[in-house]
């Protein structure tokens, strides 16, 4: 099994992985034609570029290189290299973004990647102030099925956030994951601890410095849900150092305000993830089954 796969090459793992993805020799502006600026974030832009063979639209994610070690500015290179690894790995499947091509230039790696014209589920939401529960269990089973793919290599992606997750089109609950720039691979038995992420989204082992693992995931996507059902964020305090005493008390309430009409069952979903033991948070694979998710179909002998 995959499991047995991961354990086997446990022994080797701490072994230097030879940087396995391939980066384009030629120049990428002899390949892509770029066009408008699709957004930008801190040290990274996106463009949405057009293959001078083929006339196909794709989006390329330009990463400011880190020039020095002593810098401040630009992204290490062994962090670009480990979004790549991670995204070489995850392809294929509907709801996770595509990796197609790597490219460097003096000052930026570009990843060349599928489009996605939907727009951020966050955008989404914003528009509906939140969604009634049907679209937002459709959206959140698409994620499900997105991180259990992630899941099932290892890959954990550390920065589950509306903002995050695009939708193909609008108007439909097809997402596709992207940013896999805190994404990595955690093995069983090989504890990995970083203080990642975006605050209120984080789970109470990422607080504590303690390890990190799939369950660290499954915690965001009970802030998702409740955002997705509420408009408001679970654990947000005034200031950071509140949203984190929030977290790891686990301080949230289904306000009457916004829960009033929400069922037993999205709320009982919510709270099978916001439990600070990881070993009895619900796993992707629990949230796939939960009645929430299966929908009114599934038979009372199901339950
Ligand atoms: C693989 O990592 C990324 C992929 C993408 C990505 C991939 C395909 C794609 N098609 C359209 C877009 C797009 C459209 C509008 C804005 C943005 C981006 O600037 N904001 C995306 C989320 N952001 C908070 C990271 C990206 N994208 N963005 C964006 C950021 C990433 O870190």
């Amino acid at each position: 099994s995959a499991l047995d796969a991961a354990q086997s090459t446990s022994a080797n793992i701490l072994a230097p992985t030879p940087a396995s993805f391939k980066i384009n020799e030629t120049p990428f502006s002899d390949s892509y034609e770029i066009g408008d600026e699709l957004g930008s974030g801190q040290f990274a832009v996106v463009y949405k570029v057009t293959c001078r063979k083929t006339g196909a639209k794709l989006a390329a994610k330009f990463i400011k290189k880190r020039r020095y070690a002593t810098s401040r500015r630009g992204v290490p290179r062994n962090h670009i290299e480990r979004e790549i690894e991670v995204l070489r790995d995850v392809g294929g499947h509907e709801n996770v973004i595509q990796l197609h091509d790597v490219f460097e230039t003096p000052n930026d790696i570009i990843l060349v990647l599928e489009l996605v014209s939907g727009g951020e589920l966050f955008d989404h939401v914003c528009a509906h102030e939140y969604l009634n529960e049907a679209e937002a269990s459709a959206f959140i089973k698409q994620i499900l099925l997105g991180i259990r793919h992630l899941h099932n290599r290892f890959v954990v992606h550390l920065d589950l956030k509306p903002e995050n997750i695009m939708l193909l089109r609008r108007g439909e609950p097809r997402i596709k994951l992207i940013d896999f720039g805190l994404s990595r691979h955690i093995y069983p038995g090989i504890p990995v601890k970083d203080m990642i992420g975006t605050p209120e989204f984080v789970a109470p082992e990422v607080v504590n410095y303690e390890a990190l693992s799939p369950a660290t995931d499954m915690w965001a996507v009970g802030v998702v849900t409740y955002i997705l059902l509420s408009g408001g964020s679970p654990f947000l305090g005034r200031t950071r150092d509140e949203t984190f005493c929030n977290i790891t008390s686990v301080n949230y309430h289904f306000s009457q305000t916004y829960f009033a009409n929400t069922s037993q069952f999205a709320k009982d979903f919510i709270s099978r993830l916001f439990v600070k033991d990881v070993s009895a948070r619900a796993t992707v694979d629990e949230c796939l089954q939960h009645p929430w998710i299966r929908g009114p179909d599934i038979g009372i002998n199901d339950i």
